[in-house]
């Protein structure tokens, strides 16, 4: 996995019809998905719990490009081993899932895989100044995590911004995560990030019997997103 800024779309699965993953993943890599991403929820971490590491490797198997796990779930170390041998590409954790990030981050890494470290909307951008050289990733929730089609939270536009600006030219990934449309997209983009996470925005209209309306809703973020970079 190279190293890119361009705007990349990441449909999350967590709107997708959980019977038929499999399809459903390799529909919207066909409809011009850049990565797929998958959200794991605890019950504990957030009030909601979706699927473990097998179902991660099952989902594997039918996605041609960058899986990105997104692991909302506390303890997160004793799980580590078990997301990455899923052939997780990128595994993101939350800053506030344990007090040990860097060394969760340093699990992560010692796959031989990329670090994300997540951020809740009330969390500040500090701790991610002492992190820089272990992230490839650093994932702005723009929703409080745990349930899709919720509203984007304005006020994480200005982080994103101060983000941007703490990174600089590093490779480090800015991503999106929560409430993210044709109208939110803009707004993170010329804010300076360039993964986009959308779930609602990506599936809504479609199925696995009729998936254009997914390419359709993927070129529409894309373009807006674009559109604000001039
Ligand atoms: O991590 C998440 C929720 O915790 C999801 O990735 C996110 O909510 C995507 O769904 P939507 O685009 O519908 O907001
Ligand atoms: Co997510």
């Amino acid at each position: 996995m190279t190293f890119s800024r361009d705007i990349k779309i990441a449909p999350s699965i967590l709107s997708a019809d959980f019977a038929n993953f499999g399809a459903e993943c390799e529909a919207i890599e066909t409809q011009g998905a850049d990565w797929v991403h998958v959200d794991v929820m605890d019950g504990h971490f957030v009030p909601n719990i979706t699927f473990g590491p097998s179902t991660c490797a099952a989902i594997r198997k039918h996605i041609k490009g960058v899986m990105d796990v997104h692991l909302m779930i506390a303890p997160v170390d004793p799980y580590i081993d078990a997301f990455a041998q899923s052939g997780a590409d990128v595994i993101t954790a939350h800053l506030e899932a344990g007090p040990h990030i860097h060394r969760t981050l340093q699990a992560i890494r010692a796959h031989g895989i990329k670090a994300g470290l997540a951020l809740n909307p009330g969390t500040p951008i500090a701790a991610v100044e002492h992190l820089l050289d272990m992230v490839d990733l650093v994932c702005v929730m723009t929703v409080n995590p745990g349930f899709g089609g919720q509203k984007f939270i304005t006020s994480q536009v200005a982080k994103v911004q101060a983000l941007r600006a703490m990174i600089g030219d590093r490779p480090i990934h800015i991503e999106i995560d929560g409430g993210v449309t044709v109208e939110t997209a803009p707004l993170v983009a010329a804010a300076g990030a360039d993964v986009l996470v959308a779930g609602s925005a990506v599936f809504k209209g479609g199925s696995v019997g009729n998936p254009a309306p997914y390419g359709a809703n993927i070129r529409a973020i894309r373009a807006a997103a674009m559109a604000a970079l001039g």
